[in-house]
């Protein structure tokens, strides 16, 4: 089962390892065009209804291959509106290679041609909401007509990531799906087929471009809340830092007095917010919850915190109080497994942290996902193991991140890390969050790594994560 918002994701991984979204739309139309092969009879009256997206795209696609059938296909608007080169290169060929194809461009003219068969392709997987016109108007007539309907993608009007079903909908005898099938279309009256359209496996398994477009926030927003600091100072400033590099609007620090105003000198940007200790401990617990609580902060804890037990135990105090979402990095890791939680937890160990949770000990992290994996259910929350190949699961769904590079083994990238996935959870889902949070920070250091060939800091990276995160991603498709 695959959500429309991840089939985008795929999609876009897809194309960045070569395979472009056109070559989809060649399989997909093809793989419509099968369907309708399916329930038609030699020299059948098919009629093709297209939107300007991409469901269109596939249609467009379909009518080449169903030359022994008498097709016509009707464009739902203008031809100069349509809204993707590949889609409208589909649409020129058609046009250029003599097939009946029409627009369609006053709703109040659209009259369904007699047909044995209908082709649904006005709306796939990029609707919201109930359908509006022209394709309204043109769906009713659809689900009047005494033909074999064949929906493309999904029924036009369906919500491909909420199974949900627009009022005004087609009403799909068949529905032939691409890739995987999407959530509720099992609950339709339709015979549905998946269509294997030729994504590769990686394109799911390895995060890519659209995983970080599925994770990137649009603008500034959220509030990181770093509890960290103590022996070490660096760690939760970097942490902080990098947040904020990634879109977070506000990043608090709360740090013992004696260290805080050394956090606060590495960076005028973070709101240091000291308290009466020189380490963090159970008496601070009930405050940060609570600062934590009211402001629907995203945590980051651990970073530089050290393993006095106070600190230990207050960490653990914390985490089973609180209920938001956190992301535990350093020390705070070692606790994860004996806690009962409330809250929604990222873990991001490194190798020598992974093993000490009680995860496997290996230096392929890739060799290891099996039981990565089955670590990350046993514990109940997301893991991000750090590697030269990070692994990010959430006990059901892996991804590995590859990017990177061999300067990042410097200390310090783990707290940008940390950061970066804290700030990405403000919108997206946690997996989500911490796979494009991994090849984001990757991406940094690659970028890092094309200027200065050695001994780079995990502080210059900083600079790097806007633009890994709202440019490096893009393929060029
Ligand atoms: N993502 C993928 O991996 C692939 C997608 N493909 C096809 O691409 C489709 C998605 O294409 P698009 O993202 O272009 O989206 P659609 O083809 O679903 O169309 C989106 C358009 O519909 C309009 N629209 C949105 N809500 C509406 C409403 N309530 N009433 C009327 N119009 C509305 C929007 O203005 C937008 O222009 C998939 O369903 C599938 O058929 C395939 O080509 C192959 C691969
Ligand atoms: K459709």
């Amino acid at each position: 089962m695959i959500t429309g918002e991840r089939m985008a994701a795929v999609d876009e991984n897809a194309a960045a390892l070569g395979v472009p979204r056109k070559q989809l739309m060649e399989s997909s139309g093809h793989a419509v065009a099968g369907a309708v092969r399916a329930v038609a009879d030699p020299g059948d009256r098919v009629v093709i209804v297209a939107g300007r997206g991409n469901n269109g795209g596939d249609a467009f696609v379909a009518a080449r291959f169903l030359d022994e059938y008498d097709v016509t296909t009707l464009l739902l608007g203008r031809a100069n509106l349509i809204g993707t080169d590949i889609a409208r290169e589909n649409w020129d060929a058609l046009q250029r290679a003599d097939y009946d194809a029409r627009e369609v461009t006053d709703s109040a003219q659209f009259e369904l041609p007699d047909a044995d068969v209908v082709v649904d392709a006005m709306l796939g997987t990029g609707i919201s909401g109930d359908l509006r016109e022209p394709a309204a108007t043109a769906a009713a007539e659809l689900n009047e007509a005494d033909a074999t309907v064949v929906a493309v993608d999904v029924p036009s009007g369906f919500d491909a990531d909420a199974g949900d079903h627009a009022a005004n909908g087609v009403d799909a005898d068949r529905v032939v799906t691409f890739h995987d099938t999407k959530p509720g279309l099992a609950d339709l009256d339709a015979e549905v087929t998946v269509a294997d359209i030729g994504i590769p496996a990686a394109a799911e398994r390895f995060v890519g471009p659209g995983d970080v477009a599925l994770a990137r926030p649009d603008g500034r927003d959220g509030r990181i809340f770093v509890i960290g600091g103590g022996p070490y100072t660096g760690a939760p400033a970097l942490a902080g830092q990098a947040a904020l590099r990634a879109g977070a609007e506000l990043s608090f620090v709360a740090a013992p007095e004696s260290v805080a105003g050394e956090i606060q000198g590495y960076a005028a940007d973070l709101i240091v917010q000291p308290y009466e200790s020189e380490r963090l401990t159970p008496e601070q617990v009930d405050g940060l919850v609570d600062t934590a609580e009211r402001h629907d902060d995203i945590v980051v804890i651990g970073p530089g915190l050290g393993t006095a037990d106070e600190t230990l135990a207050a960490a653990r105090e914390f985490l089973e109080s609180y209920t938001g979402p956190a992301v535990v990095d350093a020390d705070a890791l070692e606790i994860v497994p004996d806690i009962e939680t409330d809250a929604t937890l990222v873990c991001t160990p490194n190798r020598r942290e992974l093993a000490r949770m009680g995860g496997p000990d290996t230096d392929s992290l890739r060799e290891a996902v099996d039981e990565i994996e089955a670590f990350a259910a046993d514990l109940d929350h997301v893991v991000l193991a750090k590697g030269v190949d990070d692994v990010a699961t959430d006990g059901e769904r892996t991804r590995i991140s590859r990017a990177g590079t061999a300067g990042m083994k410097v200390g310090g990238t783990g707290d940008t890390l940390a950061g970066i996935v804290a700030a990405l959870l403000e919108h997206a889902d946690p997996l989500d969050a911490a796979a494009a949070g991994a090849y984001v920070n990757g991406l940094a250091g690659e970028s890092l790594a094309a200027t200065e060939t050695h001994g780079f800091l995990a502080s210059d990276m900083l600079t790097e994560i806007p633009t890994a995160l709202w440019d490096g991603g893009e393929s060029d498709d």
